[in-house]
C-alpha cells in the first residue's frame, strides 16, 4: 500500500524547504484546515439540525445570508482569532475587516481575506459548496489589521485556496508553487494528498455560463455562446454546458477535466458579481498555479488594485485555450 501523506505531513515537508521559515503560515493553513472540518461536520448534518435557510439578515451586498453563512463565518473568525498568526480578517460576511485586537494575534504577520461559505444558495438543495481563502502578509508594520492590509493585488497573495464540500471533501491549496489538493479521509478525519500537483487541461470541453443571462451578456460573449453549440467535429463540439453556481464546484470541476468558467459583467451587475478579494483572487492564482488564465476579459484578475474590500469583477478563467478562444471573441466583437 502506498504511503498516505497528511495534510499537516504535507505542510510540514514544504516548510522544512524553507530553513528560516518560522512556521506561521504552516500553522494558519493547519488552522484553515480544522476550521473546514468543523464546517464539513455541520453541513453534513444540516438537514438534520436546525441549520438550513435564512439567517435572517442580509450582508452588506444585499444578499440575504444564510444560517450556514453566518455559522461558518464564525468558525473561521475564532480559528484565526486564537491562532495568532492573523492580525485582522476580511470576509464576505461582514461590512468591514475585522482587527483583532486580542494580545495573542494584533501583531500576527498575515491577514486572511475569505467567502465562509460559496454557492449558500444550494445548500438548501445538497448541492456542493465551498470555502475560498486568501492570505496576504500585512504591509502595516504592528498592532491590529488595517485597510491598507486588505487592499493588496492578487500578486501579492502568500497562499490561497478553497474546500470543496462535495461527494467527497476536499482542500486544494498553492503558496505559488504549484496546486495541491487533499481529501479529507473520515475514517481518520484528516485530509490526505490525493491529487498532487494539479495541472488545467490546456483544453476542454466544458463551459461554465449561467446562459440564463445570455441577452445581457456583451455581443462576444454571446457569440461564443452560440459558436460553442455549432456542431464540429474537429473541435469536439458541440461542447457541454456545465453550471452548479457554485464557484469553487464549477471551477474546481473545470480544473480536472478542463473547461471555462464565466461570471461576465451583466445589464444587472455592471461589474459582474463575483467578489475580487475573496473569490476572484484566491481562484484565480490556484487557476494560474495550475496553468489556466484568469482574467477580466480585458486584464488579468491578479494584477487589478483593489480600491474596496467588497469589489466585484468581471471573471473569466480556466482552461488556458478556452479562455484563450473566449477572448477571441471579446476582442472580435467587443
Ligand atoms: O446564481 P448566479 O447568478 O449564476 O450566481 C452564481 C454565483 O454566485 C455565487 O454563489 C456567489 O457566492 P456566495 O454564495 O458566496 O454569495 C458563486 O459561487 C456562483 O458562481
Ligand atoms: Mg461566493
Ligand atoms: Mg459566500
Amino acid at each position: 500500500m502506498s504511503q498516505v501523506k497528511t495534510l499537516n505531513e504535507f505542510i510540514l515537508d514544504k516548510q522544512h524547504d524553507f530553513p528560516f521559515a518560522s512556521g506561521e503560515l504552516s500553522r494558519l493553513l493547519s488552522d484553515i484546515g480544522v476550521a473546514s472540518k468543523i464546517i464539513n461536520q455541520e453541513i453534513n448534518k444540516a438537514g438534520l439540525v436546525n441549520i438550513l435557510g435564512a439567517a435572517g439578515n442580509e450582508n452588506i451586498q444585499g444578499e440575504e445570508q444564510q444560517l450556514l453563512d453566518v455559522f461558518a463565518d464564525n468558525k473561521f473568525i475564532n480559528a484565526f482569532r486564537s491562532g495568532g498568526e492573523v492580525c485582522g480578517i476580511a470576509s464576505e460576511e461582514n461590512d468591514d475587516f475585522l482587527p483583532f485586537e486580542n494580545e495573542s494575534s494584533r501583531n500576527g504577520k498575515y491577514v486572511v481575506t475569505f467567502d465562509p461559505l460559496d454557492g449558500s444558495s444550494n445548500i438548501d438543495v445538497n448541492v456542493s459548496v465551498g470555502t475560498i481563502f486568501s492570505i496576504y502578509r500585512r504591509i502595516s508594520t504592528e498592532g491590529p489589521a488595517q485597510l491598507e492590509d486588505f487592499l493588496q493585488k492578487g500578486t501579492e497573495q502568500v497562499a490561497a485556496g478553497y474546500v470543496i464540500y462535495g461527494s467527497s471533501t476536499m482542500l486544494v491549496y498553492t503558496t505559488g508553487k504549484g496546486v495541491n489538493g487533499f481529501t479529507l479521509d473520515p475514517g481518520i478525519g484528516e485530509y490526505c494528498l490525493s491529487h498532487p500537483n494539479m495541472k488545467a487541461p490546456e483544453d476542454g470541453r466544458l463551459y461554465s455560463f449561467n446562459e440564463g443571462n445570455y441577452n445581457t451578456f456583451s455581443t462576444g460573449l454571446q457569440k461564443y455562446c452560440d459558436w460553442v453549440k455549432e456542431e464540429d467535429a474537429s473541435t469536439g463540439r458541440p461542447y457541454s454546458c456545465r453550471y452548479i453556481a457554485s464557484m469553487v464546484a464549477d471551477i474546481h470541476r473545470n480544473l480536472i477535466k478542463g473547461g471555462v468558467f464565466c461570471y461576465p459583467a451583466t445589464a444587472g451587475s455592471p461589474n459582474g458579481k463575483l467578489r475580487l478579494l475573496y473569490e476572484c483572487n484566491p481562484m484565480a492564482f490556484i487557476v494560474e498555479q495550475a496553468g489556466g488564465i484568469a482574467t477580466t476579459g480585458h486584464e488579468r484578475i491578479m494584477e487589478i488594485q483593489p480600491t474596496e474590500l467588497h469589489q466585484r469583477v468581471p471573471a473569466l478563467m480556466g482552461s488556458k485555450n478556452m479562455v484563450g478562444k473566449v477572448l477571441e471573441m471579446i476582442n472580435q466583437y467587443d
